[in-house]
């Protein structure tokens, strides 16, 4: 049952900072403060005529700390978030309105994310019938790549954000690290942040660049009474805490943004953008139906919090002192607070959270070697001469699957090891995926010459980042239904090409030609054999006999030269074919031309549109 309360909407006003009130005392005016605040509601100060007023289930004055404000509003969602259910807590708002202020906090002032870690330990010891299993993990989306805070600049690399077949979306490669203690945790959140993009702008000396999501896995279930003899054997519990600090919408004129601060901006804005959309249409009343949560890589990865199965915490911060910026937010809280979540607890089977993905994960090895196995005894055109690259063996699609130094039954013994296996279970789990990836990649690339629908499958391959479970059957001859248009790459269509440009079907038909003349070859050869071994009987044998010789002698001759001319006929065809795939290589030459140029002018187009895109949303 959806609950309403499973999503929960505040509002934070910060007080002056020293930039504000030095502001104020250079022109020498009193601060004009637009906007006044109590308990429940904030409202607009207007030469004392309030206009707009919103409500909220909490705002908090800019005389409250940060732990009043999470003892209020957050503590409830980390503690449900140790029973079972998953929970978000994000901070939004206007650059330099408080965010980082809020969710980080400093020595002094302790954000939101030390005190839930602290408390998740804290609801973990009171939790004694339990046995629990803690990992986090620290990501961050900067100009739309996300990154993985935890591991070494020099390890880093662009993460992909996937999808399960149960719709489960997770990052892929990112590390998940077992951690025991308050001390570990904290620990790799310093970590995290010493390699988090922070930048300079007028409006913040330590603006955040990235939107970043710092999560805690837990796994629990009931212990297991070593004193009756009972083994726990029941069902995991698996929930996701995440905390995420978004970087702050900006406008260029405000902050001073130019080159990488202005890109930075505009990747900001628009992830921000994307955010209060997927928030509208989740709202929007008259407009059930499909929410495109792919736009951007932050509603990607926040989607379960987004009207999906998790409690929600929003926190909107705000400055008093400015009046569009305020008003932008708190119309975003106030269309948050009609978002409708659903949480449950998400049990897994007795196999638990860990062992049950290694078992998938062995599916997985199965189906891929499974595929590779079609691939490499699929013997497409028979008798076709056309060489093509060859299909992986299924001894290397499965060595790469399963890592480098991994041997199949090592996989059993890291089950037994959560600790070790968390990290490999994805790794490894990645790295099959890849290897899939690459090897159908790899499949679709040798027949786009034969199959009109390849190149299709090809850009489907390349450009999303799930698996693709398209049936990868080959045809016995090209279908004359598969259309080349299809394909997302714009390139020329068989049907429209030169009048000498070989279509798919033409190669096959030149293919079925030469085995054809072969096989009259070869019947033909096999007539002179028989014929010539009748000569030498017939050599051998009686001279009265020359009649019929002479006549055997006229058939023999007759065979040699139909022989000759249907040598010759295949001679020519495997010219034509010879020239016709040169004509297929030049056509492709052309495809990857054509493919460069399209990618500058989408470059191109993106760029323009980047700078058109701010300018609207800062209008
Ligand atoms: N509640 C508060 N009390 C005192 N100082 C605050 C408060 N909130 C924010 N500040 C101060 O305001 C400045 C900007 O805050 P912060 O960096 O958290 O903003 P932000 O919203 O995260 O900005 P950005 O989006 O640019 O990263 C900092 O100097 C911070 O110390």
């Amino acid at each position: 049952m959806a609950e309403e309360s499973a999503v929960k909407v505040c509002v934070r006003v910060r007080p002056l900072i020293p930039r504000e009130d030095c502001a104020a005392s250079e022109n020498a005016e009193p601060v004009h403060y637009f906007w006044k605040a109590d308990a429940k509601s904030i409202y607009q100060s207007d030469d004392g005529n309030s206009s707009k007023s919103f409500s909220f289930d909490r705002v908090f004055t800019a005389e409250e700390t940060t732990n009043q404000l999470y003892q209020a509003i957050a503590k409830p969602l980390v503690v449900s978030s140790v029973q079972g259910y998953n929970g978000t807590i994000f901070a939004y708002g206007q650059t330099s309105s408080g965010k980082t202020f809020t969710m980080m906090g400093s020595d002094r002032f302790p954000g939101v994310l030390p005190m839930a870690v602290e408390d998740v330990f804290q609801t973990i010891k009171s939790c004694p019938k339990k046995e629990f299993l803690l990992r986090v993990s620290y990501m961050e989306i900067y100009n739309e790549t996300v990154s993985d805070l935890l591991v070494d600049s020099w390890k880093r690399k662009p993460l992909e954000v996937r999808e399960t077949i149960n719709k489960t979306i997770y990052v892929a490669d990112l590390t998940e690290e077992l951690v025991t203690s308050h001390a570990q945790v904290l620990a790799w959140i310093w970590k995290g942040e010493e390699n988090r993009h922070y930048g300079k702008t007028k409006m913040n000396e330590r603006s955040s660049r990235s939107h970043t999501i710092f999560r805690m896995i837990l796994e629990n279930r009931e212990r297991s009474d070593p004193a009756s003899g009972e083994n726990a054997d029941g069902a995991i519990i698996v929930s996701h805490l995440n905390l995420v600090d978004l970087a702050g919408s900006e406008r260029a004129s405000q902050t001073g943004a130019e080159g990488t601060r202005f890109k930075e901006g505009c990747n900001i804005n628009r992830s921000l953008f994307t955010l209060g959309q997927v928030i509208k249409r989740l709202t929007d009343e008259g407009q059930k139906g499909f929410t495109n949560y792919r736009d951007s890589k932050l509603t990607r990865i926040l989607q379960n919090s987004l009207g999906g199965n998790a409690k929600t915490v929003i926190i909107c911060t705000i400055t008093p002192v400015t009046l569009e910026e305020t008003l932008s937010t708190l119309q975003f809280a106030s269309t948050a607070k009609k978002m409708k979540n659903d949480p449950r607890v998400t049990e897994v089977s007795d196999e638990g959270a860990l062992l049950k993905r290694y078992r998938n994960e062995i599916e997985d090895r199965k189906r891929q070697l499974q595929e590779a196995s079609v691939f490499s005894h699929t013997d497409y055109g028979q008798g076709e001469e056309i060489s093509l690259p060859e299909a992986p063996s299924e001894g290397s699609a499965a060595d790469r699957a399963r890592g480098p130094h991994q041997k199949p039954d090592q996989t059993a013994c890291h089950q037994l090891k959560p600790g070790s296996c968390t990290k490999g279970a994805q790794t490894q789990r990645n790295l099959g995926r890849e290897d899939a990836r690459t090897s159908r990649k790899s499949q679709c690339d040798s027949f786009t010459g034969n199959r009109k629908g390849d190149l299709s499958c090809l850009s489907e391959l390349c450009e999303s980042g799930k698996d693709f479970d398209a049936p990868w059957g080959i045809p016995d001859e090209p279908s004359d239904e598969m259309d080349m248009n299809q394909t997302s790459v714009t390139v020329p269509s068989f049907a429209d090409g030169p009048k000498d440009f070989v279509s798919p079907a033409r190669m096959h038909e030149l293919s079925g030609r030469v085995s054809f003349l072969m096989m009259q070859l070869e019947m033909e050869a096999q007539q002179k054999k028989d014929a010539l071994d009748k000569l030498q009987l017939a050599d051998i044998g009686s001279q009265n006999e020359d009649q019929s010789n002479t006549q055997m002698k006229k058939e023999f001759a007759e065979t040699i030269h139909l022989c000759e001319s249907l040598s010759t006929e295949m001679d020519k065809v495997l010219l034509e074919r010879d020239y016709l795939k040169n004509e297929l290589g030049v056509f492709f030459e052309q495809i990857k031309i054509l493919d460069k140029d399209k990618a500058s002018l989408s470059q191109e187009l993106e760029e323009k549109r980047e700078v058109d895109e701010f300018m609207a949303l800062e209008d």
